[in-house]
């Protein structure tokens, strides 16, 4: 069953579940515009949550996801709420979903883990999950090591279950890749960050559109969780704390709040710009409408023309 007949939607395209900015008005635009909605719950109390999906209803009559950092501490409170509100669609991230699985299939949930590698991929169409998204290191946030153009043809050819590439898809071309790749969808995170919808402070969305190929990095490594994110003073420093091997301590200090600070004050230089590699072909802030209906009349172009494309010499 294609990934659009599964979950409802018009367009195979999930926004990322991003934490702290995956919320209204987003998520909910997202959804009229067609695609996958996604409510970033990564750092939510339970309230919260039900705040969030309370509005994404009203919102939107089409079907939207919360995506859920494995993270946090408090995953089985915000799945009591997902189920009560009645939410049919699951993503998450940063872990494994193995210890919930139980409870979201007997409510009927459907279940859609990011992983960054085959190895985890596996892992999860073993728990039973029913979709993946498979997510290149080009992405913005956590990341594996793995380029999109390497991971996700071997991720369609481990698995049997749809999957949904992302990392580095920004427009109609990063979409027909994909689908050449064998996806049946994508996800996409930076792109949205510079829409007129996306909540994020106007410095966020201009650190974003200001940024080029080589603007991003990725830091926390020694901690085990890698990073990405736009190149600004708190992230050299950061760098320079690790290649001297800083405790912990002072690595986790220097990031608190940094996201929030970033996302909310605007404080794009001391604080966490996460974006994608892709940041560098994202140069001007559209409606989510826009960005969608372009994206995809791009590809089924780019699509049409492939088909007759002979790619052995003449
Ligand atoms: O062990 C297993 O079975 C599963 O292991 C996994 C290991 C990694 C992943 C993974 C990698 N990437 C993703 C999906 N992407 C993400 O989760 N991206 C994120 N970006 C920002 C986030 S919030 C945050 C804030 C501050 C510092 C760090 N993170 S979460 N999942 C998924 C599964």
């Amino acid at each position: 069953m294609s990934i659009t007949k599964l979950l409802g939607i018009k367009y195979p395209i999930f926004q990322g579940g991003m934490a702290q900015i995956a919320v209204s008005p987003l998520v909910g635009a997202v959804s009229n515009a067609g695609g996958l909605g996604i409510i970033g719950s990564g750092g939510f109390s339970a309230d919260r949550l039900r705040d969030e999906i309370r509005k994404a209803k009203e919102s939107t009559n089409k079907p939207f996801a919360v995506n859920l950092m494995l993270m946090m501490d408090n995953i089985p409170e915000l799945i009591q709420v997902i189920v009560e509100e009645g939410v049919k669609i699951v993503t998450t991230g940063a872990g494994t979903p193995a210890p919930y699985m139980k409870t979201l299939k007997e409510n009927g949930i459907i279940v859609i883990p990011v992983v960054p590698s085959v190895k985890i991929a596996k892992k999860m169409e073993a728990l039973g999950v029913d979709a993946i998204v498979a997510e290149g290191t080009e992405a913005g946030g956590h990341v594996g090591e793995t380029t999109t153009m390497a991971l996700l043809p071997q991720v369609v050819s481990a698995v049997s279950i749809p999957v949904i590439g992302a990392g580095g898809i920004a427009d109609g071309r990063g979409v027909a890749a994909a689908f050449a790749l064998g996806a049946q969808g994508v996800q996409v995170g930076t792109r949205f960050l510079a829409t007129v919808e996306c909540p994020t402070h106007e410095n966020f969305k201009q650190a974003v559109i200001t940024a080029d190929d080589t603007s991003t990095t990725v830091t926390g490594r020694s901690l085990g969780g890698p990073v990405r994110s736009i190149k600004n003073s708190m992230i050299a420093e950061f760098l320079r704390l690790e290649n001297e091997k800083a405790p912990r301590e002072e690595l986790e200090k220097l990031s608190l709040g940094s996201l929030r600070r970033a996302v909310f004050e605007g404080d794009t230089d001391t604080g966490s710009v996460m974006a994608g590699q892709i940041c560098g072909m994202v140069n001007e802030i559209t409606t989510v409408e826009e960005m969608i209906t372009t994206m995809f009349e791009e590809a089924q172009e780019i699509l049409e023309k492939l088909g007759k494309l002979s790619v052995v010499g003449a």
